[in-house]
């Protein structure tokens, strides 16, 4: 566990908070100033228009107030561009930090978590969530702080500088008016919360949808699936129609009680300007007061909205950040190259919450240099010896060695440095080939990378492409064919030149021509490493030295091809079934 993920662990904003200190108190002095001295403008018109009521008026001191509102505009803008600077910055960068952090979090746990939750539930930590807590300590605290000292400020001159009476009557609606956006706020939250998971539901459906398009047409489910999603859709609808019937009541209320605020004033200080008792600058004053205090009161319901949603999602975020990477490096993990002996002893594996175990009693030593079959029924666990190879799942001690060294005992880098994995599910990212080849890790020479597609069987068909190794994929390589993927897929692990190859299931897509030309390269350029070949085809591990057979997570059969046909067992079964199957084949393509 990094030193980061605990640090997240005990708070993720008092920790940023604290680290960026000084950046917030300067940020807050400004924010603070801005909006002091933006209450001061109102008394000074005030002021002006009382002077200018008078006909033997000064005019250097008419001249000196209109320099005043004029410095008091220039320094509102100035102080409010640095706390902007400061405040939103910081939120920025929080929110920069924090999916940064997420990300580097996702990318230590393992894959069973990535098994329980959706992707589309993933993104929305990364995306909604990160952004749901920014927007609520930049724009929502600023807003919060600055509306408090505008509104204190601003009540306090109405009450000293005009009148104590009229402040008080007018504001009167005033808690009113926040009790009903508070009240109102809370029933849209509801609300709201209906319209989120309702947009879950439909990203996810549009994301299935696209991810599935091709069995969508294939069975011809087009009509259905357009069916559910209308379904969807009119919920949502609905849904977005409740909300609009109970958030559209809140201007129009807060308006008529600010109107009421308003008429009030012009009522009763009307009549307190025509008595003599407040001068009519006095009243413009106190009606600017009065309109500069509705603008943080008609934004509170959306900043306790803010701050709603910013809770929950950290809590959400906290959550994620507290489940603990399941695999981990020990204290004194070893670091280094793998020669490529390995050992399974006695092992015993059941995947977290199975009952029944996916290997059982496992024993099998290949050493280093050495080429191995794995062959068996599906599900008979052969992908699970790859998974524990590479550490994905824990194994307990002493059950798994690598180079006679319990694989606990080294570090993960080590391992996966060590071994080169060609998976079952290809997967390309949407980038050059050449970047795919390299997994992006500029590393490499021309000649390798030529080297290494030559060995796969596919460096005829990239030299083919008009942008050859420079050919971008598609989101998951769908510019190329499964058997083409495949090839790529695997001249990237063999670029890597780890001491243990792993082909799982690799040359399922690949005709049978291309797969003996792949695995004759292979007996060359692997001759002192160790390679293990999955497959459910026993013309891919016929020539391997030792040949496993996997079923029920147990070995059943083991040896050469020549030993096992031999003994005319479950191989021998399949060989023939194959050979049967393989010959059928060639004369119907004759
Ligand atoms: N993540 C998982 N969680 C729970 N059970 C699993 C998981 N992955 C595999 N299994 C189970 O473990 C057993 C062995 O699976 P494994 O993937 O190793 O089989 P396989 O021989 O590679 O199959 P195939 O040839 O179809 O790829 C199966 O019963 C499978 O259902």
């Amino acid at each position: 566990m990094t030193q980061q993920v605990k640090n997240l662990k005990n708070n993720i904003l008092l920790n940023f908070v604290s680290e960026n200190k000084i950046t917030y108190l300067t940020g807050l002095t400004f924010m603070f100033l801005a909006s002091s001295i933006q209450t001061l403008f109102p008394k000074i018109l005030g002021n002006t228009i009382d002077l200018l009521k008078d006909e033997a008026y000064d005019r250097n001191r008419i001249l000196w107030e209109i320099g005043l509102m004029l410095l008091i505009s220039l320094f509102t803008f100035l102080f409010t561009y640095i706390w902007r600077m400061f405040i939103i910055g910081n939120a920025r960068k929080f929110e920069c930090t924090l999916r940064e952090d997420l990300y580097k979090h996702f990318q230590t746990l393992s894959p069973e978590f990535y098994t329980k939750r959706k992707t589309g539930d993933l993104l929305a930590y990364a995306i909604n969530d990160v952004l749901a807590v920014r927007m609520s300590l930049g724009p929502a605290a600023a807003q919060s702080i600055n509306g408090i000292v505008i509104c204190a400020s601003s009540i306090y001159f109405m009450l000293t500088s005009v009148d104590f009476r009229l402040t008080l009557l007018t504001i009167t609606p005033i808690p009113i008016v926040i009790f009903l956006i508070i009240l109102i706020g809370k029933k849209i939250r509801l609300r709201f919360g209906t319209v989120q998971d309702l947009f879950g539901e439909i990203s996810d459906r549009i994301q299935e949808n696209i991810y599935g398009i091709r069995v969508v047409k294939a069975y011809v489910q087009e009509d259905q699936e357009i069916d559910k999603f209308q379904v969807l859709s009119s919920k949502m609808l609905d849904a977005n129609i409740k909300m609009v019937k109970t958030s559209s009541l809140l201007t129009p209320i807060i308006e008529g009680c600010f109107s009421l605020s308003f008429v009030l004033s012009l009522v009763f200080g009307g009549h307190m300007v025509l008595s003599g008792q407040i001068s009519v600058g006095n009243f413009v004053a106190f009606n600017t007061y009065l309109a500069m205090i509705m603008t943080p009161i008609v934004s509170i319901g959306r900043v306790i909205n803010f701050f709603q949603r910013g809770v929950a999602s950290l809590k959400r975020l906290e959550e994620i950040f507290r489940i603990p990477p399941s695999i981990f490096d020990s204290e004194a993990a070893i670091q280094g190259n793998i020669e490529g002996t390995i050992e399974f002893k006695n092992l015993t594996f059941s995947y977290p919450g199975m009952k029944k175990p996916a290997l059982e009693n496992l024993n099998l030593k290949i050493e280093k240099g050495k080429t191995i079959g794995v062959i068996g029924k599906t599900g008979s666990g052969k992908t699970t010896i790859t998974n524990l190879l590479l550490k994905l799942y824990n194994v307990g001690p002493g059950q798994l060695y690598l180079d006679n060294i319990d694989i606990n005992e080294y570090s993960l880098e080590s391992i996966r440095n060590s071994i080169s994995l060609v998976p079952q599910d290809t997967f390309l990212f949407s980038a050059s080939i050449k970047d795919n080849i390299m997994s992006f890790k500029n590393i490499y020479s021309d000649d390798e990378i030529e080297a290494a597609t030559k060995y796969s069987s596919i460096y005829e068909n990239i030299a083919n492409f008009p942008s050859g190794f420079d050919t971008i994929l598609g989101e998951r390589g769908v510019n190329l064919s499964g058997g083409q993927k495949q090839r790529v897929s695997i001249a990237r692990a063999v670029i890597k030149n780890s001491s243990i190859l792993i082909l799982d299931d690799a040359l399922s897509a690949v005709d049978s021509v291309t797969e003996t030309h792949i695995l004759n390269n292979f007996r060359t350029y692997r001759k002192e490493k160790t390679t293990l070949i999955i497959s459910h085809r026993i013309s891919a591990v016929s020539d391997c030295d030792e040949i496993v057979l996997l079923h029920n997570g147990k070995i059943y059969e083991r040896g050469t091809h020549q030993e096992l046909i031999e003994k005319g067992g479950l191989y021998d079964e399949i060989y023939a079934e194959q050979s049967e199957k393989h010959t059928e084949h060639c004369r119907e393509c004759q």
